[in-house]
């Protein structure tokens, strides 16, 4: 049986990660901790029937098999150095360690890696594309919700070869607000955001370096981001240049073959919609041709298959578990 802790329980990625773990047949064990230090041991909802326990460092090594962090960028370093110095394996929602070395880290933020050593022990969970490596990894960095949605739609075209070299991909994202964490700022406020769209980020989005940082193939990247006024999901259309000769229906099979046997990513025939994965760990990707670009298009929940979900398919990898345990839809399985 597993026992775990989730750092970070009362934020919307570890609300979500501690009510799927509820539902996994081998977890025996949940702690819900603050990121905080000393305090008090408080309800975790108003029925009580969980609490948020303190942090606490000293437990954090020695009494759990998995930690997950689900804190800020910058928080969790002293926690995860912690827990990996003794024996739990730890899985990090933030974007901490999701670069392939600290130099890239210092590219993206402008200031060095304040733990660089564990930039080479991380292990990039993108579930499809990283089984083996996650199967041995002591420190998975969970990737970034529009990551996610952009690389399970992109790739298969970009591994399959068929875009043209030297050709722009272009990604259009858009998101739900609970992407911005429970912390209300100016433009996440109701009043800013009902009945209106933005773009945000756009030339600067740290997820534009991650993103590039995943595709092996000489495309140049350009990402922008959008807040919409919906509370979860995220939509990312995503427009590619062919290699000549390539066609639609190549790119459909390059889809369809590299999921056939994914339990949670799914070619889709009508256009993949936001509600359709709504607290599911699905991603439903769509293929489509306008004016001689391939479209893709590709729709997750950014709190499961972006954040929550992704982090415990990856903890089933790990333990060798079913990877639909603790994320199963209503029907049983795969939608
Ligand atoms: N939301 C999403 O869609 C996604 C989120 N992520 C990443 O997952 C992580 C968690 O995100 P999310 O749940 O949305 O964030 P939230 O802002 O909703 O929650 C953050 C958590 O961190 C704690 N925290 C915040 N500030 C501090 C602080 N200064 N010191 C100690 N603890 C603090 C909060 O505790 P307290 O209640 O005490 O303030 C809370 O438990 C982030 O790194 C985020 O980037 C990744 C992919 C998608
Ligand atoms: C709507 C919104 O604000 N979204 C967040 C992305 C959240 C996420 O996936 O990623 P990280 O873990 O990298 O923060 C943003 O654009 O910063």
């Amino acid at each position: 049986m597993t026992s775990i802790a989730i750092v970070g329980a009362t934020g919307y990625a570890g609300v979500e990660l501690a009510q799927a773990c509820a539902s996994h047949a081998h977890i025996n064990s949940i702690t819900l901790m603050s990121a905080r230090e000393g305090g008090e041991r408080v309800p975790a909802d108003p029925r009580a029937q969980a609490f948020i326990e303190p942090l606490d460092l000293g437990a954090l090594g020695s009494d759990f098999d998995v930690v997950f962090l689900c804190l800020p960028h910058g928080l969790g370093h002293q926690v995860t150095a912690t827990a990996l110095r003794g024996s739990a394996r730890v899985i990090d929602l933030s974007s901490d360690y999701r670069f392939r070395d600290a130099a890239q880290y210092e590219r993206v933020y402008g200031h060095p890696h304040p733990v660089p050593e564990l930039c080479d022990v991380a292990v990039y969970g993108l579930t499809e594309y990283g089984r083996e490596d996650i199967k041995s990894a002591q420190l998975i960095a969970n990737p970034g919700c529009y990551p996610t949605a952009s690389l399970l739609g992109l790739l298969p075209l970009v591994n399959a070869g068929l875009l043209r070299a030297g050709s722009r991909v272009t990604i259009d994202a858009k998101s739900g607000v609970s992407g911005a964490g429970k912390s209300p700022t100016e433009t996440t406020l109701y009043g800013n955001v009902n009945e209106s769209v933005r773009a945000y980020g756009v030339g600067t989005h740290r997820h534009a370096p991650e993103i590039e940082s995943r595709i092996d193939a000489d495309l140049a990247l350009t990402f922008v981001p959008h807040l919409m006024p919906m509370f979860r999901g995220m939509l990312a259309t995503i427009y590619a240049e062919p290699a000549a000769g390539v066609t639609l229906a190549q790119a459909r099979e390059a889809i369809a073959d590299r999921y056939a046997n994914e339990p949670f990513v799914h070619l889709i025939d009508s256009q993949p919609a936001t509600s359709s994965v709504a607290r599911t760990n699905h991603c439903h990707v769509a293929i489509a041709e306008a004016n001689g670009a391939l479209v893709v298009t590709s729709a997750i929940d950014n709190l499961v298959k972006g954040a929550a979900g992704a982090a415990l398919q990856n903890m089933n990898v790990m333990l060798g578990f079913d990877e639909l345990e603790g994320l199963r839809t209503p029907d049983g399985g795969a939608l």
